[in-house]
C-alpha cells in the first residue's frame, strides 16, 4: 500500500469514528491512533504530523506513492512553491481546471500535480507542489525534493498566505537560496578562467564598490584557486557573485510573490501589499485580482508564439508554437519540432508582429 493510500484510509478511517460516536482504534504503520469523536482538531494534527512524517526522508519507509518527478522535456514548467496550506492548490486547481486536493490540514498535496492554464493562445505547463517547511533545504520534510523540482522550472511562484507574517517570504527565499536557486537575478557578469601558472590576475571594467581586490583573492584561496584570470564586468558585484561563479552550479529563475487569501484583509492592508515588488495579491478561493496574475506571470515568462501557415492557407491560430524570446530564430523553431527538421529546411518566410523576432531566413 502507498503512502497515500495510507492516508486516504486514515482519512476514511476518521469519518467513519465520527459516524460510530464512539472511541474507535486505528492501527496505522504498528502505532495506535484512537479517534474520538469530539477530538477532530487533534486527528487532523495529528494527520498533518503524520503527513510530515510521510513527508519526510526516513519516514515512511519507502512507502511513498508516486514519486515526485518533473522531466525538462520540451514542455517547461512553473512551479507553486510556498508554505503547507498558503493555498497552492486551491489557486492551481481553479487556474487549470485540473482537481489538486485542497483542505486545511497542512500537507494535503503529497506529490507533484501538474496542469495547464491556456494564456494567450500558449499552454503554460504549471506544477502544483507539496508545501515546504523551514529548513526544507537542509532535509527537513520533503523539501529537497519539492525544490529540486522547482530548479527545474523557469518561473517560480512563491505562493505567501497574507494572513501569516510576511517574515515567510524571506525563509521560502533562504531555502530556495540554499539549494543554489537566485530569484529574479542575472547571472553575474564575472569571468573566472583558471590557469596553470602566473597568479591572479583582476581586471574590471566597472568600479570595484562591493569587493575589492584582497577580498576577490581570500574568497579564491578559500576554492584554493592560486592562478587565474578574473574579469569582473558586474556592477556592485559582491563576494557573494563571486562565490556564486567559482560554484557554478546555480540557477536563476525569475519568481513572482502571489499574496494569497486577500479576502480576508481590508483595502489599506491591501496597499501595503502593493508595495513588495514582483507580487501580485489575489483570493484564489473568491477568485479576486486573477487576471492580474496571469498577466503578469505573461510579463514574466517572456514568450513568442509561432503559428504556421499551410501554403495558399490562412495561418492556424489555434496551437501555436511558443519560444523564448531571445531563442526564437527559425532553427529554435524547428528543433522545438523535430531536430531534423533543421537540417532539411532550405528557407522560411516569416511574418513577424514583434520588433525582437528575428530575420528568418536560413540558407540551404
Ligand atoms: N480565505 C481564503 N482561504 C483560502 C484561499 N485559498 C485557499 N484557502 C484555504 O486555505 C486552505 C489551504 O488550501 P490548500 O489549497 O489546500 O493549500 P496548499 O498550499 O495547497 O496546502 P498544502 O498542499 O497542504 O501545502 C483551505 O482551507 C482553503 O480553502 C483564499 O483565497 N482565501
Ligand atoms: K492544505
Ligand atoms: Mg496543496
Amino acid at each position: 500500500m502507498t503512502t497515500v493510500q495510507k492516508i486516504k484510509e486514515i482519512e476514511d478511517e476518521m469519518v467513519s469514528a465520527t459516524d460510530l460516536g464512539s472511541d474507535a482504534v486505528l492501527s496505522i504503520a504498528g502505532q495506535e491512533y484512537v479517534l474520538v469523536r469530539s477530538t477532530s482538531r487533534q486527528l487532523k494534527a495529528k494527520l498533518a504530523k503524520l503527513r510530515r512524517e510521510l513527508l519526510g526522508p526516513t519516514g515512511g519507509g519507502g512507502g511513498w506513492g508516486p514519486r515526485i518527478r518533473c522531466r525538462k522535456n520540451r514542455y517547461s514548467y512553473r512551479g507553486f512553491v510556498g508554505f503547507p496550506s498558503v493555498g497552492k492548490s486551491t489557486l492551481m486547481s481553479k487556474l487549470t481546471g485540473t482537481h489538486s486536493e485542497t483542505s486545511e490540514i497542512d500537507f494535503t498535496t503529497l506529490t507533484t500535480v501538474p496542469g495547464t492554464l491556456k494564456v494567450h493562445g500558449a499552454p503554460i505547463q504549471i506544477l502544483d507542489l507539496p508545501g515546504i517547511i523551514e529548513g526544507a533545504n537542509d532535509g527537513r520534510g520533503r523539501g529537497r525534493q519539492v525544490i529540486a523540482v522547482a530548479r527545474t522550472c523557469n518561473l517560480i511562484f512563491i505562493v505567501l498566505d497574507v494572513l501569516k507574517p510576511l517574515g515567510d517570504k524571506k525563509l521560502i527565499e533562504t531555502e530556495l537560496e540554499g539549494f543554489g536557486i537566485r530569484l529574479n537575478k542575472k547571472p553575474p557578469a564575472i569571468l573566472v578562467r583558471k590557469k596553470d601558472k602566473g597568479g591572479i590576475a583582476i581586471t574590471n571594467t566597472v568600479p570595484l564598490t562591493n569587493i575589492d581586490q584582497d577580498e576577490i583573492k581570500a574568497v579564491l584561496s578559500e576554492y584554493k584557486i592560486n592562478n587565474a584570470d578574473i574579469a569582473i564586468r558586474q556592477p556592485n558585484a559582491t563576494a557573494d557573485d563571486l562565490v556564486d561563479v567559482i560554484e557554478g552550479n546555480r540557477v536563476y529563475i525569475p519568481a513572482l510573490y502571489v499574496l494569497n487569501k486577500i479576502d480576508a484583509i481590508s483595502i489599506e492592508e491591501l496597499d501595503l501589499l502593493y508595495k513588495i515588488p514582483m507580487s501580485v495579491p489575489i483570493s484564489s478561493r473568491e477568485w479576486m485580482n486573477i487576471d492580474e496574475l496571469i498577466e503578469k506571470m505573461w510579463e514574466t515568462l517572456n514568450l513568442v508564439r509561432v503559428y504556421t501557415k499551410p501554403r495558399g492557407l490562412a495561418p492556424d491560430y489555434s496551437s501555436p508554437v511558443v519560444l523564448r524570446r531571445g531563442k526564437c530564430t527559425v532553427e529554435d523553431f524547428c528543433s522545438s519540432i523535430h531536430k531534423e527538421i533543421a537540417k532539411q529546411m532550405k528557407y522560411a518566410i516569416v511574418w513577424a508582429r514583434v520588433q525582437s523576432m528575428r530575420e528568418g531566413r536560413k540558407s540551404g
